[in-house]
Protein backbone atom coordinates (compact mmCIF):
# COMPACT_ATOMS: atom_id res chain seq x y z
CA UNK A 1 0.00 0.00 0.00
CA UNK A 2 1.70 3.50 -0.61
CA UNK A 3 1.57 5.95 1.63
CA UNK A 4 -0.76 8.90 1.14
CA UNK A 5 0.22 12.31 0.77
CA UNK A 6 -1.14 13.06 4.02
CA UNK A 7 0.28 10.17 5.78
CA UNK A 8 3.73 11.64 4.38
CA UNK A 9 2.92 15.03 5.80
CA UNK A 10 2.29 13.45 9.06
CA UNK A 11 5.26 11.18 9.66
CA UNK A 12 7.71 13.88 8.14
CA UNK A 13 6.17 15.99 10.66
CA UNK A 14 6.45 13.68 13.63
CA UNK A 15 9.99 13.21 12.58
CA UNK A 16 11.08 16.40 12.11
CA UNK A 17 9.46 17.49 16.24
CA UNK A 18 12.23 14.30 17.13
CA UNK A 19 14.79 16.12 15.25
CA UNK A 20 14.08 19.54 16.93
CA UNK A 21 14.40 18.07 20.12
CA UNK A 22 17.61 16.14 19.85
CA UNK A 23 19.14 19.43 18.06
CA UNK A 24 18.18 21.29 20.74
CA UNK A 25 19.80 18.91 23.18
CA UNK A 26 22.81 18.56 20.96
CA UNK A 27 23.40 22.13 21.44
CA UNK A 28 23.15 21.68 24.95
CA UNK A 29 25.25 18.93 25.33
CA UNK A 30 27.90 20.90 23.34
CA UNK A 31 27.32 24.31 25.54
CA UNK A 32 28.20 21.92 28.44
CA UNK A 33 31.62 20.77 26.71
CA UNK A 34 32.88 23.60 26.12
CA UNK A 35 32.16 24.61 29.56
CA UNK A 36 33.97 21.44 31.11
CA UNK A 37 36.90 22.71 28.50
CA UNK A 38 36.82 25.81 29.65
CA UNK A 39 37.71 24.44 33.07
CA UNK A 40 40.27 22.39 31.94
CA UNK A 41 42.30 25.28 30.25
CA UNK A 42 42.03 27.59 32.58
CA UNK A 43 43.31 25.01 35.18
CA UNK A 44 46.41 24.00 32.57
CA UNK A 45 47.21 27.76 31.96
CA UNK A 46 46.96 28.77 35.94
CA UNK A 47 49.45 26.02 36.52
CA UNK A 48 51.80 27.56 33.69
CA UNK A 49 50.59 25.13 31.15
CA UNK A 50 49.48 25.65 27.43
CA UNK A 51 45.83 26.01 26.47
CA UNK A 52 46.45 23.65 24.11
CA UNK A 53 46.91 20.03 24.61
CA UNK A 54 48.02 18.37 20.71
CA UNK A 55 47.86 14.56 21.89
CA UNK A 56 44.57 15.14 23.05
CA UNK A 57 42.78 16.62 20.62
CA UNK A 58 44.35 13.89 17.95
CA UNK A 59 43.03 11.55 20.38
CA UNK A 60 39.67 13.08 19.87
CA UNK A 61 39.90 13.53 16.19
CA UNK A 62 40.79 9.69 16.06
CA UNK A 63 37.28 9.03 18.35
CA UNK A 64 34.77 10.87 16.12
CA UNK A 65 36.51 9.36 13.01
CA UNK A 66 35.82 5.60 14.06
CA UNK A 67 32.58 6.43 15.54
CA UNK A 68 31.32 8.45 12.43
CA UNK A 69 33.61 8.13 9.85
CA UNK A 70 35.82 10.79 8.04
CA UNK A 71 33.40 13.76 8.42
CA UNK A 72 33.36 12.42 12.19
CA UNK A 73 37.09 14.31 12.33
CA UNK A 74 35.32 17.71 10.53
CA UNK A 75 32.82 17.34 13.68
CA UNK A 76 35.51 17.02 16.39
CA UNK A 77 37.30 19.91 14.95
CA UNK A 78 34.32 22.06 14.75
CA UNK A 79 33.71 21.18 18.41
CA UNK A 80 37.04 21.74 19.61
CA UNK A 81 36.90 25.15 17.79
CA UNK A 82 34.48 26.21 19.49
CA UNK A 83 36.11 24.74 22.98
CA UNK A 84 39.20 26.89 22.50
CA UNK A 85 36.93 29.61 22.05
CA UNK A 86 38.36 32.92 22.07
CA UNK A 87 41.60 32.12 23.34
CA UNK A 88 42.80 30.05 20.09
CA UNK A 89 45.79 32.76 19.99
CA UNK A 90 46.94 32.23 23.26
CA UNK A 91 49.52 29.89 23.87
O1 LIG B 1 41.50 17.71 27.46
C1 LIG B 1 42.10 18.79 27.58
O2 LIG B 1 43.26 18.83 28.01
C2 LIG B 1 41.46 20.03 27.18
O3 LIG B 1 42.02 21.10 27.32
C3 LIG B 1 40.11 19.97 26.53
C4 LIG B 1 40.19 20.11 25.02
C5 LIG B 1 38.78 19.70 24.48
O4 LIG B 1 37.95 20.59 24.35
O5 LIG B 1 38.56 18.50 24.29
C6 LIG B 1 40.48 21.52 24.66
C7 LIG B 1 41.72 21.96 24.32
C8 LIG B 1 42.87 21.06 24.21
O6 LIG B 1 43.68 21.40 23.14
C9 LIG B 1 42.48 19.63 24.17
C10 LIG B 1 41.23 19.20 24.48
Amino acid sequence: MNTTEDEATAVIADARTRIDDLDARIAELVRERITVSEQIQRTRIAAGGRRVHLSRELEILRRYREALGRPGTQLAMTLLELCRGRGTSER
